[in-house]
């Protein structure tokens, strides 16, 4: 590991790199081969709590710098992120088993949103109102939230702090990381290259636990703490909704998904195919808005399923550094152990593997790509997300039939449809209940816009100019002249 200088094994508190108050550390593991990559710190409520007051002091100071020398500092860290992308992205590769090819992506997808909020920066703009009397001048001003508490998950381990710090830090917030103890390494490397930026101490603070029970206490119920925002499962979404009830905590929360991909018989079969691919298996499935189940019309399901399943047979399963690898290790046996579930009570319930449905021959958390049909809405890939290389083909005989199909979840992030027919695009994609629909495009993520969910995947939305406001308290002036 020597060869990478930014893989950094203190945590981040106040302008410094640390280590627990009672010395003790966790160990990182490498998915790929399950070996130690090295240990950082186990720290708990006390450190939290010491960062939190740091952020709180330097949040003050920080909210009185211009916008412009904001954005010049964070147009610094996205640069210096940008020249020491390769380094980042093998770190990130170690950590969380990703294809390099994917993790370089994840590089320049998280820098760009510290690009699109150095921007923001500078067009937080406030409103004069009319007057409601001719002695009064009425006005909104925007004004930084403060105190920002962030928690995040281990699938994309560098975009999702830089999605939540950026605007954070552009609105004139101090912010708090605690990022899954899987993989801690990207969020101290982003701390080092924050330091170098010149970002100022105790505005970016970043915390590696194995107690994140504690730390998420800590965070939830402190009262310097003015917002929190949570990537990660529903289950600890809601936990941290009632956590944050005691103070009124403003809150995000990006949550699970269950997102359907519809394929209508008139569709440009090989973009349909093409793109249902890629949003089911980037990160091995592991992403929040991977298609987790795929509804084809019945007059092309056949073909449908021939074309996709050739093409998912192709891919090469390895590790992140293997030259065309398309499918990483899944982050852990919990996550096998779930697709072999989801797998067996389809096959128990009528469903036919197509192709893989097996671990690999590589053995650890390796798992083959694999495709179910004649899957229907009883089995459980139905209802829960599977987040792992698994794609159950669903077959529809109606427009009617696949909505009402597609919105049966508690879930509501992304979805996506796949036709020609405008009038139809439109119905549907106005009926489907998600925050996000791809229309015959299945990578929806960018910087630009907003992305979120409804229903029980979550709350609120990260990118886009919608971003910033998340971080802003609008501030109404009443002034008799
Ligand atoms: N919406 C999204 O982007 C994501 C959704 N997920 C969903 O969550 C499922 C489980 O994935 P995990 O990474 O295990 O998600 P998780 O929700 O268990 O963990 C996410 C983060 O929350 C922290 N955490 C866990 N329990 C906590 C608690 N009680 N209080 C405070 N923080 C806590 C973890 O340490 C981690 O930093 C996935 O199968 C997927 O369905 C996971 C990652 C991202
Ligand atoms: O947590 C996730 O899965 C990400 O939000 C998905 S994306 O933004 O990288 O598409």
């Amino acid at each position: 590991m020597s060869e990478f200088s930014l893989l950094k094994t203190q945590c981040y508190i106040d302008g410094q790199f640390v280590i627990a108050d009672d010395k003790k550390t966790f160990e990182v593991i490498d998915p790929a081969s399950n070996q130690v990559i090295c240990h950082v710190p186990d720290m708990g409520i006390n450190e939290t709590r010491k960062a939190i007051e740091a952020a709180a002091i330097a949040q003050k100071k920080w909210q009185q710098v211009t916008p412009k020398e904001k954005a010049q500092i964070l147009r610094r860290w996205h640069d210096l992120i940008m020249s020491n992308q390769e380094e980042l992205a093998q770190i990130l590769s170690l950590e969380q088993g990703k294809p390099i090819t994917e993790s370089r992506g994840e590089i320049a997808y998280g820098a760009s949103f510290i690009e699109w909020f150095a921007e923001e920066a500078k067009r937080i703009y406030g409103d004069v109102l009319p007057q409601d009397k001719t002695n009064h001048r009425l006005l909104v001003i925007k004004q930084p939230i403060g105190v920002v508490a962030a928690i995040t998950p281990w699938n994309f381990p560098n975009a999702m702090i830089t999605r939540k710090a950026a605007p954070a830090l552009a609105a004139g917030c101090a912010i708090v990381i605690k990022p899954a103890a899987e993989t801690p390494l990207s969020a101290l490397a982003l701390a080092e290259l924050a330091h170098q930026a010149g970002i100022p101490a105790g505005l970016f603070n970043v915390i590696t636990s194995t107690d994140a029970v504690g730390v998420g206490k800590e965070m939830t119920t402190n009262k310097l703490v003015r917002k929190v925002t949570f990537t990660g499962s529903t289950r600890v979404g809601k936990i941290l909704m009632e956590q944050s009830a005691s103070t009124v905590k403003k809150l995000a929360l990006e949550l699970g998904g269950n997102a359907p991909s519809i394929i209508f018989d008139d569709a440009d079969l090989d973009n349909a195919v093409d793109n249902a691919i890629a949003s089911k298996f980037r990160n091995s499935g592991q992403t929040c808005v991977c298609t987790n189940r795929i509804y084809v019309q019945s007059g092309i399901y056949d073909q449908f399923v021939e074309k996709f399943s050739q093409k998912v047979a192709q891919f090469k399963v390895g590790s992140a550094n293997e030259p065309g690898v398309n499918l990483g290790p899944l982050i852990s046996q919990s996550a096998v152990q779930k697709i072999e579930e989801h797998i067996q009570n389809a096959i128990d319930n009528g469903a036919e593997i197509v192709l893989g449905g097996q671990r690999h021959d590589l053995g650890g958390t390796y798992f083959q790509p694999t495709v179910l049909k004649n899957v229907t809405q009883s089995m459980r890939v139905a209802k829960e997300e599977t987040f792992a290389p698994l794609a159950p083909i669903f077959k529809f005989d109606s427009e009617e039939e696949a909505v009402a199909m597609a919105n049966d979840t508690e879930f509501g992030l992304a979805s996506y449809l796949y036709t020609q027919d405008i009038s139809r695009l439109w119905r549907v994609a106005e009926q489907l209940e998600y925050g996000i629909v791809g229309i015959n495009e299945g990578l929806i993520s960018n910087e630009i816009a907003p992305f979120g969910g409804i229903k029980e995947s979550g709350l609120g939305r990260e990118g886009s100019k919608y971003g910033l406001e998340e971080f802003l308290e609008m501030k109404y002036l009443c002034w008799k002249v």
